[in-house]
């Protein structure tokens, strides 16, 4: 089992890859890549089941989807613990990504209801009819630190509306994707409906280049995000939806409880050992005692973390990074900004050679003129002091990235002016900015995303509207235009 072309499993016939278990390093998954030549074959898999599912109808699409969902409900224990596993993060953050999973068949047939159902009205010209129709054969690419969740909201809406699709999950994450696409597989979706190549950089290029897709639906990072961009530009006719990184800024203003606050800083910052698209990278807090207070007690919070491996007991807070790279990289970008000025409150470490455990780091970075505008993707939070609100709400929105933004502040009126100014697809009141609803628009501007949002707005981009003007008969209209004559 690896690759799930046309229904059936088949081993790669590229070179060998594996996944390792990022606690402990010990191998969980060996296989080997797909080809070109086994890419051509799961598009061609999937462009010839696609008119019959189409036409099967949106009833007979969901009662399958439905039974994906049974699956993932039987299944749900394994499925987490695999996620665990592979990935690193902690047990009951799986499991609330498999609930995640689960959640989304529901909302995706409600979306597509909404926003892409039919409508039709009685109009002097005739009946004025809007329907929805499938772009056909899609790509969807999936990344590493949601190896279910995301290419799921992918995977879900673009079915139901219609389409097939070539899944290539991250090379990091292949027994997740393997395990999921088994589930489908059990659930009885047509053969050639979903299709899976594993593989690395080179299987994912064969396959986002490949002549006969219609649409690729990514979720990664910003780097790959912009490569795909350019290769689908003089491809009009293609639809490309991206969900790219940020560099996340949270401001705190004016805030009586500063134990909350310090709860919801841990929780945008540090969930998900800080890879998460939406996490909190830059903390803007107010000069003067206040702020003096709340960064001591985070500063405390932040040293008891608990840290672990995915299955320890009691449960850590964090797990391991997705690799020793990983966390190397964390370790690198920590040392960049120390050398650029930056001032460690406390030390992001590599826990374990071999592993991709890292403690929780913070950062004063307020004596860096000019922060670099990068995504660290791990447990890695940088605190700059500011006099004003207005400088504040400044230094937040110097980003190209423009993903999620957040506001603790007690005054509504401090909130209305942030709204107001700042630039972001997701901004949060006295909340944290990551676990965001599935059941509102997922994504950002700049070099966040595309304009496609994704979450309750993915049905947007998994069809294209039909509009017609109908009448049951042709029948010759009361009176002629000019110059006619019948
Ligand atoms: N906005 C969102 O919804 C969202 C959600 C989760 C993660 N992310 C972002 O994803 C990143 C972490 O994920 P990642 O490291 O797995 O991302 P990544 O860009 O390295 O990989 C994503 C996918 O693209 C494939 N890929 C890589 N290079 C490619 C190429 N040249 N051509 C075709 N395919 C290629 C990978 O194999 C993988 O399947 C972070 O930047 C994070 O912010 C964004
Ligand atoms: O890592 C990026 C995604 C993080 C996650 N976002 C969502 O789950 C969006 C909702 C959805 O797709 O259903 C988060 O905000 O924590």
């Amino acid at each position: 089992m690896t690759h799930y072309i046309q229904g059936q499993w088949h081993a790669g016939k590229g070179h060998d890859v594996a996944s390792i278990n990022p606690a402990n390093a010990q191998t969980i998954w060996t296989g080997k890549t797909a080809t070109a030549e086994q890419v051509n074959a799961a598009v061609d898999a999937a462009r010839a089941a696609q008119f019959d599912w189409f036409m099967l109808g949106f009833d007979a699409r969901l009662a399958i989807v439905e039974a994906y969902r049974s699956q993932l409900e039987a299944n749900k224990a394994e499925l987490a613990e695999t996620i665990a596993q592979e990935t690193g993060k902690p047990q009951w953050e799986t499991a609330t990504e498999v609930g995640a999973m689960i959640g989304k068949i529901a909302l995706s047939a409600a979306a597509y209801n909404k926003r892409t159902g039919t409508e039709a009205n009685d109009t002097p010209a005739g009946r004025a009819v809007i329907r929805h129709k499938p772009h056909g054969v899609v790509a969807v690419f999936g990344p590493y630190n949601f190896p279910g969740h995301l290419p799921n909201g992918h995977i879900v809406p673009a079915l139901l509306a219609g389409n097939t699709v070539i899944f290539k999950p991250s090379e990091l994450t292949p027994k997740v994707a393997e395990l999921m696409v088994s589930l489908w597989d059990k659930a009885g979706l047509p053969a050639g409906v979903l299709n899976l190549v594993q593989g690395e950089v080179d299987t994912g290029k064969a396959l986002a280049s490949h002549p006969q897709l219609d649409g690729l639906f990514f979720t990664g990072s910003s780097r790959t995000g912009h490569f795909l961009h350019q290769q689908y530009a003089g491809h009009p006719g293609k639809i490309l939806a991206l969900e790219m990184g940020g560099n996340n800024p949270l401001i705190i203003k004016g805030v009586q409880d500063i134990k909350a606050a310090v709860h919801d800083i841990l929780q945008s910052a540090y969930i998900s050992s800080g890879q998460r698209c939406t996490c909190a990278r830059r903390l803007y807090v107010e000069q003067g005692e206040q702020g003096d207070a709340l960064i001591a007690m985070l500063a405390d919070a932040v040293k008891q973390i608990k840290v672990g491996p995915w299955n320890a007991q009691p449960q850590p807070f964090m797990g391991s990074m997705i690799s020793e790279t990983a966390a190397k990289g964390m370790v690198a970008a920590q040392t960049n900004l120390q050398n650029l000025g930056g001032m460690s409150l406390v030390e992001l470490t590599h826990l374990e050679a071999g592993t991709g455990l890292v403690s929780p780091g913070l950062i004063d970075v307020t004596a860096i003129d000019v922060l670099p505008d990068e995504e660290y993707f791990g447990p890695l939070l940088q605190l700059v002091r500011y006099s004003d609100f207005d400088q504040a709400i400044k230094l937040a929105n110097q980003t190209r990235y423009g993903l999620s933004a957040g506001l603790l502040a007690d005054s509504r009126e401090d909130y209305d002016y942030f709204l107001a100014r700042i630039r972001a697809g997701i901004v949060n009141w006295n909340k944290q900015i990551t676990g965001a609803s599935g059941a509102a628009p997922f994504g950002g501007v700049g070099a966040s995303g595309n304009h496609r949002a994704s979450a309750f707005y993915a049905a947007d981009y998994c069809a294209y509207p039909v509009a017609s003007v109908e009448a049951d008969a042709v029948s010759l209209p009361a009176t002629l235009s000019p110059g006619l004559s019948l």
